[in-house]
């Protein structure tokens, strides 16, 4: 398959560089606003080709994402320390009536893959602007949040994060719902299976835990600047799950008809993704308060969305 990247700063890089290294495109197509740039990233990362896969490694302009399956959107500005992602939206949409038009002109049959902030917002916009049906426009949503959940769970319980299954759920952002409920170790419930093996999820260590997740951008913004290889193995992560027809189960963004009774609100639920993007949707079952806290995400989303013209 072809793969497209529209915005190779630090998170399009990443994702390039992510999927180069898994050989899960023939080819990447990397594109920005700044040719130089996308120049130098297609020479520095097909260099690291050759070690690994066997994927072409170019940069292009509009005209080369014909044919592309797959186009990720990571253009547009990134938080500065202190800032919300909420604060790039007037910004990030002007963008995006530039760039998701020049893709479609190209590219009609493209699954959309958002990465820019605020990404569900973003996922909303590009589905209205593009007309594709919201199976195709995917915004990467909660991934991250999870794989965050998923990798401090593991810390705390001393087993691989792979084995353990917990999503976080709503907006990419400060109103995220961890859900804990319904959080598994391989088959066994998360909290009983705490209990079993002595090391109690605590309100204490929950709370630990809720900060790691929701206030990890701030601190590695805090610190470095930008997070970039999280979301970038995330991104590759999705792209494989559609190239390769895998239909895993991932939590990513898009306009779903309900969420916690929300209609038509783009935000995150577990999903099946496969070669024609989003085959089903997964609605967990919540305890009273996240299922209020879920419906709070979303309907905040949906205002926020609803506040955007196009
Ligand atoms: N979804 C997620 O979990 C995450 C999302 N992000 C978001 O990803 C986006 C990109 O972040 P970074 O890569 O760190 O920023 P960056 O500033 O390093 O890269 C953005 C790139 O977009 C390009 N660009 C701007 N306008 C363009 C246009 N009209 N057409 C083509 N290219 C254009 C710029 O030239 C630049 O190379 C931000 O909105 C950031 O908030 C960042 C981390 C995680
Ligand atoms: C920046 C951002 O959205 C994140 O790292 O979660």
């Amino acid at each position: 398959m072809k793969i497209g990247i529209v915005g190779v700063g630090m998170v399009g890089s990443s994702a390039a560089y992510a999927m180069a290294l898994q050989g899960i495109a023939q080819e990447l197509v990397l594109v920005d606003y700044n040719k130089e740039l996308a120049a130098a990233q297609a020479e520095d990362i097909s260099h690291a080709v050759p070690f690994v896969s066997t994927t072409v490694v170019r940069a292009g302009d509009y005209a080369d994402l014909a044919g592309a399956g797959v186009v990720i959107i990571a253009a547009g500005v990134s938080q500065k320390p202190g800032e919300s992602r909420l604060d790039l939206l007037s910004r990030n949409a002007e963008v995006f009536r530039i760039v998701v038009s020049r893709i479609l002109d190209v590219a009609p049959d493209v699954i959309l893959l958002i990465a820019s902030n605020p990404v569900d917002i973003m996922t909303d916009i590009a589905t209205r602007i593009s007309g594709l049906p919201p199976s195709r426009v995917i915004g990467s949503g909660t991934i991250l949040d999870t794989a965050r959940f998923r990798s401090l769970l593991a810390r705390h319980l001393a087993i691989s994060p792979q084995s353990v299954h917990g999503y976080v759920l709503g907006e990419h952002g400060d109103s995220e719902v961890l859900a804990w409920s319904c959080a598994c170790v391989g088959s066994v419930p998360l909290m009983s299976f705490a209990k079993q093996i002595g090391k109690p999820l605590t309100d204490a260590v929950r709370a630990e835990i809720d900060d790691g997740v929701r206030r990890a951008a701030a601190r590695i913004i805090g610190g470095k600047g930008s997070t970039y290889y999280g979301i970038g193995a995330g991104l590759a992560r999705i792209a494989k799950a559609i190239a390769r027809d895998q239909r895993d189960i991932l939590s990513v963004s898009s306009v779903t008809e309900d969420i916690a009774g929300v209609s038509k609100v783009a935000a995150s639920v577990p999903r099946v993704i496969g070669a024609g993007g989003i085959m089903m949707d997964l609605i967990p079952e919540l305890n009273v308060e996240e299922s209020a806290s879920l419906h709070h995400s979303a309907a905040m989303l949906k205002a926020l969305a609803a506040s955007v013209p196009l």
